[in-house]
């Protein structure tokens, strides 16, 4: 199983309800995936102001950001917000510069998000408790996804939670199995590239940052991933400015799309999108069998 849902708000009068919406399209996919949860959020300039880099951390000790403001030129003043698993490090400073600090100030921590415009959460546990203890209902911004997680190829711990975020502002979230994850693994290592776990759908998020790191649109990317990769999958795709949406070529795993004028929406289960604002006026549809969609901002 596994259960996916995406939110791509197109009227900015949304915006501020884009956590409540979440809130409740989580509900349509909590049994799906009762191990674990990961949450995406794009645009909330409370949890990632403007003019600041995010970097969400796992293992993050209790003096991290005191280290890594000392670490930084200048010395700029650095937040931080624990929730459950994740810290989450904000400071007015470039995202690689933040992460490299990170890196520096505590070897055993784990970066599992980054970006100027992003904010991700995740652990282990029910979703709607992790839901709550992220303040999921309280989020802003432009998009989110969140992924419930039925493990099939890594430990159920915060690490083998879906987003995989392994470039700035760029998410993946995935229901299925690749069956050739190890294989591709073992090329892009030898390309120098550094996983963080053994789950599949990392070496996934970790080919498509390759690609996009190549210059490829999320369209180009995916088709790529298409061609690369074996197995099973409905991936949910997110950057800094787009949201994609991708099946294998025989449709295994389920998905559906509601798009609106206001909004477009995904999730492994229409029940996810039954609340949304106008789903009665959306129109619906099961994405084709490796078909890539994709809106942008
Ligand atoms: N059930 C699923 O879709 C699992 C997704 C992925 N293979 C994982 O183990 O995390």
């Amino acid at each position: 199983m596994c259960g996916i849902i995406g939110l791509h708000l197109r009227d900015p009068a949304l915006h501020p309800m884009l956590g409540r919406l979440l809130d409740d399209m989580l509900c349509g996919v909590s049994e799906r995936g009762p191990d674990s949860v990961g949450i995406a959020v794009y645009g909330d300039e409370e949890r990632n102001p403007p003019g600041h880099a995010a970097v969400s951390v796992l293992r993050a000790p209790g003096d991290l950001a005191t280290t890594v403001a000392g670490l930084l030129p200048g010395t700029p003043a650095v937040t931080t917000q624990a929730a459950g698993d994740t810290t989450v490090l904000t400071a007015p400073v470039a995202v690689d510069a933040l992460i490299a600090a990170v890196a520096a100030a505590a070897p055993g921590a784990l970066v599992v998000g980054s970006g100027t415009d992003l904010v991700v959460y995740k652990g282990a546990g029910h979703p709607q408790d992790l839901a709550r203890t992220y303040g999921l209902r309280d989020v802003t911004g432009w998009q989110g996804l969140a992924h419930t997680r039925m493990a099939t190829e890594s430990a159920i711990n915060p690490e083998g939670c879906h987003p995989y975020s392994v470039g700035a502002d760029q998410c993946l979230v995935h229901n299925g199995s690749f069956s050739n994850h190890a294989t591709i693994r073992r090329e892009l290592a030898r390309q120098g590239v550094v996983f963080d776990s053994e789950n599949d759908s990392e070496v996934g998020a970790r080919f498509v940052a390759a690609c996009l790191a190549e210059g490829d649109d999320l369209e180009k990317a995916l088709l790529r991933l298409g061609e690369t990769f074996d197995g099973f999958y409905t991936l949910l795709v997110t950057t800094a400015d787009g949201f994609a949406v991708v099946r294998d070529e025989i449709a295994c795993k389920p998905a559906v799309i509601a798009e609106h004028p206001r909004w477009v929406a995904m999730a492994s289960e229409f029940r996810a999108l039954a609340d949304l604002p106008g789903i009665d006026e959306a129109r619906i549809f099961e994405p084709d069998p490796g078909k890539v969609y994709t809106w942008q901002r």
